[in-house]
C-alpha cells in the first residue's frame, strides 16, 4: 500500500497527483486539454515513459505514452483513457448548490477511516488513467520486467462521440504503429462488490424522423397533419421500446446495467415543429436516440425502422452513419481476458460480465480489430458518472492501483 507508516491525514503523493489531474478542467464545451497535455507530459517525464502528442483535429491532442517492453515484436497493450469530462450544474434557483463542494477543487474530505474526494471525473474516468500512472509508476520503481510494450493513450473528445479523438486515432499510422493486441478501457462502477467488465456496447444511433402534412386553421377537423403522423409513428416506437424491455423482464424478473446491453432502448428526445398555436403545422419532427444491441444484425434493424416510417408516410433520417456493434471474445480462447480473470480472481474480484449499455470509445478499438474489455476499478460505491456530486473513495483508488498493477503486470508478460 502506497500508505504504509504515512499517518492517514498526510496525503499520499499518488493522491495529490490524482486530484492535480482532477482539477484541470478539461470539461466540455471548452476543455482545457492543453493544461492536461502539460500535466500529463509531466508525469511522463517523472515516471519515465515515452511521450508522444499527436493532433488530428488542431487543440485536440491524443496523448500517447509508451514502455518498451523487452520483447517488442509482441502485440502491445494499450491502457486507454479520455480525458474529457461532462459539464457540471452547479447551482439553480431552486436548489442553491447541487454539489457539496465546487467541482474542480478535487476536495479531499474525511469519512471514518477513509476520504472521499469530490470532482468532476473522479469516477468518468480520471481515476482509470491515474490508476494506470500510478501501478506503471510502482512496476518501473520495483525494477519489474515487462515483455509487451505498454501505451497508455489519453484521448479526447470521448464525451461528445469521439469523432475528434479515437475515431481519427484508429485510423492514422500512428495507431498502427502501436501494433496492438490488446486494450482495456473504461466501463462503469458498481454499488455491488463485483467489478462490471464489458466486453462490447450498443451502437449510438441517432435518427430524425420528420412528418408533413396538411395544414391550416387551428380550429378545423384537418385530415392527415404532420402531428398526427408524427404520433402514431411514435406510438408504435414506444410499443417496440415496451416489448424490449418486457424481454429483459420476463428472462431477468428485472432491468439492470448487466442485462440492458443485451436489448434495444430508444428516446424520443427533442420535438420539433408548430408556429403558433391556431396554425396546424407542415412539419413536425422526432429525434430518437437509439441504442442498438451488437446481438442484432444494425442493417436489419434500420430496415424495421425505415418500414415503419415508411408506414406512417414519415421521411426518415439517419444522423451519422452506425458500424455493427463488435464484440470481444470472451471465451478461453482469448488468452488476455482468462489472463484477467485469473488476475482478479487471485485478487477475490469477480465480474459481471456484459454489454456496455451506453457509448465508450471501445468502439472504434472493437472495429479495427482490438479485443477491449471497459473495466473501472469502483465497486461498493453510487455510480455516479454525469451525475452532481461525483465522489470516489481514496480507498477504491489505492484498490485500482493494486488491480492494474497485477494485471498490467501479467498481461505485460503473456507469450
Ligand atoms: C454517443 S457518443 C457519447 C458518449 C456517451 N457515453 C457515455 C458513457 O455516456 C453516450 O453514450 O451518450
Ligand atoms: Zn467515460
Ligand atoms: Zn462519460
Amino acid at each position: 500500500m502506497p500508505t504504509s507508516g504515512i499517518p492517514k491525514s498526510v496525503e499520499p503523493p499518488s493522491v495529490a497527483r490524482f486530484r492535480e489531474y482532477l482539477q484541470i478542467q478539461t470539461v466540455h464545451p471548452k476543455p482545457d486539454y492543453e493544461t492536461c497535455r502539460e500535466y500529463l507530459k509531466h508525469q511522463a517525464e517523472e515516471i519515465g515513459l515515452e511521450f508522444k502528442s499527436v493532433e488530428y483535429v488542431a487543440g485536440k491532442p491524443v496523448i500517447i505514452m509508451s514502455l518498451p517492453g523487452t520483447n517488442p515484436e509482441l502485440p502491445s497493450i494499450i491502457l486507454n483513457s479520455h480525458t474529457d469530462v461532462v459539464p457540471v450544474f452547479e447551482c439553480c434557483s431552486i436548489w442553491p448548490e447541487f454539489w457539496d463542494y465546487p467541482p474542480f477543487s478535487a476536495e479531499r474530505v474525511p469519512d471514518g477511516d477513509d476520504f472521499k474526494i469530490y470532482a468532476r471525473g473522479s469516477q468518468d474516468m480520471k481515476v482509470v488513467g491515474s490508476c494506470y500512472l500510478e501501478a506503471i509508476r510502482n512496476l518501473k520503481a520495483a525494477g519489474k520486467s515487462l515483455s509487451r510494450t505498454l501505451h497508455l493513450t489519453f484521448v479526447p473528445d470521448e464525451e461528445i462521440g469521439g469523432i475528434d479523438g479515437m475515431a481519427y486515432f484508429v485510423k492514422s499510422q500512428d495507431f498502427k504503429d502501436l501494433n496492438a493486441g490488446f486494450a482495456l478501457d473504461e466501463g462503469i462502477a458498481n454499488v455491488g462488490p463485483e467489478l462490471y467488465a464489458f466486453y462490447g456496447e450498443r451502437s449510438p444511433n441517432n435518427v430524425k424522423f420528420t412528418a408533413r402534412g396538411e395544414t391550416g386553421h387551428g380550429s378545423q377537423f384537418i385530415k392527415d397533419t404532420a402531428i398526427s403522423k408524427l404520433v402514431n409513428l411514435s406510438s408504435e416506437l414506444l410499443e417496440f421500446r415496451d416489448s424490449q424491455e418486457n424481454k429483459l423482464t420476463q428472462k431477468y424478473g428485472e432491468v439492470s446495467q448487466s442485462n440492458l446491453g443485451e436489448v434495444t432502448t430508444l428516446n424520443i428526445n427533442v420535438l420539433e415543429g408548430g408556429v403558433q398555436a391556431n396554425v396546424v403545422p407542415e412539419n413536425f419532427s422526432a429525434t430518437v436516440d437509439v441504442r442498438v444491441t451488437p446481438f442484432v444484425q444494425i442493417n436489419e434493424f434500420n430496415d424495421y425502422l425505415k418500414s415503419v416510417a415508411n408506414k406512417h408516410k414519415v421521411e426518415i433520417e439517419f444522423i451519422h452513419p452506425v458500424k455493427q456493434g463488435q464484440m470481444t471474445d470472451i471465451s478461453e480462447k482469448n488468452k488476455y481476458w482468462v489472463t484477467l480473470q485469473k488476475v482478479l480472481e487471485s485478487k477475490g474480484l469477480k465480474t459481471i460480465d456484459a454489454i456496455f449499455p451506453a457509448a465508450t470509445d471501445s468502439r472504434y478499438l472493437r472495429d479495427v480489430g482490438i479485443p477491449a474489455i471497459g473495466i473501472s476499478p469502483l465497486r461498493n460505491i453510487p455510480v455516479l458518472l454525469h451525475v452532481h456530486n461525483e465522489f470516489i473513495y481514496e480507498s477504491l483508488f489505492f484498490e485500482g492501483i493494486g488491480m492494474y498493477t497485477d494485471l498490467i503486470y501479467e498481461l505485460a508478460n503473456l507469450d
